[in-house]
């Protein structure tokens, strides 16, 4: 299909200044990034497609902050607070200005609530190439990512499809509850581009599989023993209150987690 498609004409027509703008819709609609009063980083903003669908969705409440090495220019009339980031991501210089304007985590959680990255390297047409420099790009959002999602915040960035694409998958799965490949329809037939959406950020002290020795504080109204590690709770069945026993983590939660005996 050419560029000039009805995605293109669509965007032309409803006043987006990029069709990709089509994708971010369909992938909140499938995915729920974008509510109401969120604080959104938009990582490779430029022109601002994405920017003009975040900002409509997150509303007045929200806060939405534009990267690009390129200049994006203001939105016209925006609802949320919106700040504009010029530079480079693969430079730290960039990832400091974002974090001095969304503000550092606290001990309740990070600042923001979801990461979102369109980046894409300049083309060389070397399958093998542009796929590791997109990967690589990913890498660099998914370390603002780590650095600045509250407990519970989404990351959801476009990767070009190739051999490395499970290793990446591999690495950002434990630091969020699910990982998911999504193709949204606006993207060209022809592409090789997927969007990776990382659900609900776990900044919790236990992963999944891990063996803890925790000790039961409480019984809950379930029958659930809880215990805390690092004040995080722990729900373990089949304990009684006071217990000191070893248990595996089976299933991590933004808040809490689940846990059962190891015999
Ligand atoms: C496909 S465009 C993004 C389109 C945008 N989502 C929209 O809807 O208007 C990809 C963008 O990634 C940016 N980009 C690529 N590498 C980058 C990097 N290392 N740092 C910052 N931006 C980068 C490019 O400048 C380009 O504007």
């Amino acid at each position: 299909m050419s560029g000039k498609d009805d995605y293109y004409n669509r965007a032309k027509q409803e006043g987006y200044r990029a069709r990709s703008a089509y994708k971010l819709q369909q992938l909140d609609d499938t995915a729920g990034l974008l509510g109401e009063g969120r604080t959104v980083v938009d990582l490779g903003a430029a022109p601002g497609g994405w920017m003009q669908v975040a900002a409509e969705r997150i509303g007045e409440r929200g806060t939405l902050v534009g990267v690009d090495r390129q200049t994006i220019d203001d939105l016209e009339d925006p609802e949320p607070t919106v700040e504009y980031v010029r530079g480079d991501m693969t430079e730290d210089s960039t990832k400091d200005e974002i974090r001095e304007i969304v503000g550092e985590s606290d001990g309740s959680g990070g600042p923001v609530d979801v990461v979102i990255s369109d980046m894409a390297p300049n083309m060389t047409g070397q399958y093998d190439l542009d796929h590791a420099r997109s990967v690589h790009l990913v890498r660099q959002a998914f370390e603002v990512a780590t650095d600045l999602l509250d407990a519970g915040g989404d990351f959801c960035a476009k990767v070009f499809d190739g051999q490395d694409l499970d290793d990446l998958i591999a690495d950002i799965e434990p630091e969020f509850e699910y990982v998911r490949e999504v193709r949204p329809d606006a993207s060209r037939d022809s592409s090789s581009e997927l969007y990776l959406v990382a659900k609900h950020r776990l900044t919790g002290p236990v992963r999944e599989g891990d063996i803890v020795e925790v000790t039961i504080e409480d019984i809950g109204e379930e029958g659930d023993g809880i215990a805390k590690v690092e004040n995080f709770t722990v729900f373990v069945s089949g304990v009684e209150d006071g217990e000191t026993v070893e248990v595996r983590i089976d299933d991590v939660k933004p808040r809490y987690a689940f846990a059962e005996r190891v015999e």
